[in-house]
């Protein structure tokens, strides 16, 4: 099969990337992306290409590159859904929070409201490929709306999950570790499978091309993300232990890491993860494993999150005990707000918390991020509804500049590991410190016998 239009709904952290991407590599692909946030689409198509509504390095050059020639950002889900021989859905699957499985299973109401929509319009047979992130099985509730609700035509479902890491998904994007790709194992569904084999098949190497069923593919997901925060999870646990035994945490990782076995990715000691997958889909592999009555598995991975927890805790505990148990009053910068460097994206950002506990103490907190504007950070503080927009306000300022951010504080939080950090004038940040100056680096990120020769007292993470 010959595909020439290609369409996705949703046009958010993975649905702009990622089509902008097959946009870029395949000049013969019509790719339509669709959204009914209007205000998000309007960002994409914005005349001046750096203010798409995604900060990620290299995506605006892509889209520049592509935007208007084959690929298109657009409000006008149906005509896209008719047009088009392949469909991503690419909308979001927060975890519940209302009903049955409330604060644990995937909200699959937009995924639900996807398979309607395309039912409704499709009028030619339709490859439907789930792009975002599912529980396992979920392929099957989405035929079942299909062919229950649709005109007749036939519709081939394939499970393609996205591995990309933002603030480095154009690389990962344009280099991928692997594309899975699951279906059905009949000839039609190996059809389907081979036609989006082909489009990737553009620019990524054959053996990196991963087939499988659907199921094994739905589950891979969840299954790589709960490792993956398993193992910063992990490193979090033992750093606590580094802190009471004078042992270091970042000498700890680097001589497990040289253990082939192991390797020396994601061991990175922090205030904890965060971002939008790892929780929630921890959360939900913790949901589907209960559901099956497997009360061991599912405890098993519930304690990669309670441990997340704690450490965000500790750092925040931490702090208030160090500034002699009391933080009322005092002024705290915050350098970062977002989940992790390279990204605009805060969503359940250690910074959140930690926040949301000083606030609490009655501290005031001075925020710096490169690429989080004041409006963010006060709706972020906001959602958690621990008290009035109006009191949060009183608790939290930002600043364009890190320097204006830091004068005059008791204490300065690393929350985010962006690069520019380590390279400020950190003697010219004390002189405008309240004393004794502290700085609590929640990512390990500053040169601490350096800023402890300038009279910091300096408190890193596992040391
Ligand atoms: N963010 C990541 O790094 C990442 C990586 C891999 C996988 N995922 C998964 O991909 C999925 C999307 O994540 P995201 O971060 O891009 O979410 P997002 O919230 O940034 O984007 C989702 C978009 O879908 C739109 N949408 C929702 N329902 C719609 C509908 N019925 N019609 C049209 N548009 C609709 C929303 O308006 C929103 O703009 C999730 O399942 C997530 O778990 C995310
Ligand atoms: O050694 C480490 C590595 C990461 N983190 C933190 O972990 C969180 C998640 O980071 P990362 O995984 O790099 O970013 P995400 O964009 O959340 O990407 C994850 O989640 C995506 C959504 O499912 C997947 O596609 C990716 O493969 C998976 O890495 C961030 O707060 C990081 O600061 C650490 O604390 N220590």
């Amino acid at each position: 099969m010959k595909i020439t239009k290609i369409c996705c709904i949703g046009a958010g952290y993975v649905g702009g990337p990622t089509m902008a991407i097959i946009a870029q590599k395949c000049p013969q692909i019509q790719v339509t992306v669709v959204d009914l946030n209007a205000e998000r689409i309007a960002d994409w198509n914005d005349e001046d290409v750096n203010n798409i509504p995604i900060y990620e390095p290299g995506l605006s050059q892509v889209v520049a590159e592509a935007r208007g020639r084959n690929l298109f950002f657009s409000t006008e889900v149906d005509k896209a859904i008719d047009e088009a021989q392949i469909i991503f859905i690419s909308v979001n699957t927060p975890t519940k929070t209302y009903g049955k499985g409330k604060g644990m299973a995937a909200d699959l109401k937009y995924i639900e409201l996807c398979a309607r929509q395309i039912a409704k319009i499709a009028k030619d047979n339709k490859i439907v490929v789930e792009k975002s992130t599912l529980p396992v099985r979920t392929a099957e509730a989405i035929k079942s709306i299909l062919d229950n609700t649709g005109n007749g035509v036939q519709f081939q479902i394939l499970s393609n999950p996205e591995f990309l890491a933002e603030g480095t998904a154009v690389e990962d994007l344009l280099h991928p570790d692997r594309i899975l790709i699951g279906g059905d194992e009949t000839a039609e569904g190996q059809k389907a499978i081979q036609a989006l084999v082909d489009v990737y098949s553009n620019w990524v190497a054959p053996e990196k091309i991963l087939t499988t069923n659907v199921w094994s593919s739905e589950l891979s997901k969840l299954t790589a993300n709960a490792f993956l925060a398993q193992r910063i999870s992990s490193i979090n646990a033992l750093s606590e232990l580094c802190e009471k035994t004078g042992a270091n945490i970042n000498e700890v990782a680097k001589a497990i890491g040289m253990d082939s076995r192991i390797g020396p990715k994601f061991l990175k000691a922090s205030v904890g993860f965060g971002g939008s997958c790892f929780q929630k889909d921890i959360l939900n592999l913790v949901y589907i494993a209960k559901s099956y009555g497997l009360n061991e598995v599912a405890d098993y991975w519930e304690q990669v999150i309670i441990m997340n927890d704690h450490q965000k805790k500790r750092f925040s505990n931490g702090i208030v005990q160090t500034l002699y148990n009391t933080v009322a009053d005092k002024k705290i910068a915050f350098l970062g707000w977002a989940f992790k460097k390279d990204t605009n994206d805060t969503r359940e950002s250690a910074a959140i918390y930690v926040a949301n506990d000083l606030i609490g103490e009655q501290a005031k907190i001075a925020v710096y991020d490169p690429k989080v504007s004041h409006k963010k950070v006060l709706a972020d503080l906001d959602y958690l509804e621990t008290r009035s927009s109006k009191k949060n306000e009183e608790g939290v300022q930002s600043f364009e500049n890190p320097y204006e951010a830091c004068k005059d504080v008791h204490a300065i939080a690393i929350l985010t590991e962006w690069d520019e950090f380590a390279q400020y004038d950190w003697q010219k940040i004390y002189n405008g410190m309240q004393k004794p100056a502290f700085v609590f680096d929640g990512r390990n990120i500053l040169n601490a016998s350096e800023l402890k020769k300038i009279g910091f007292i300096y408190q890193g993470i596992g040391a």
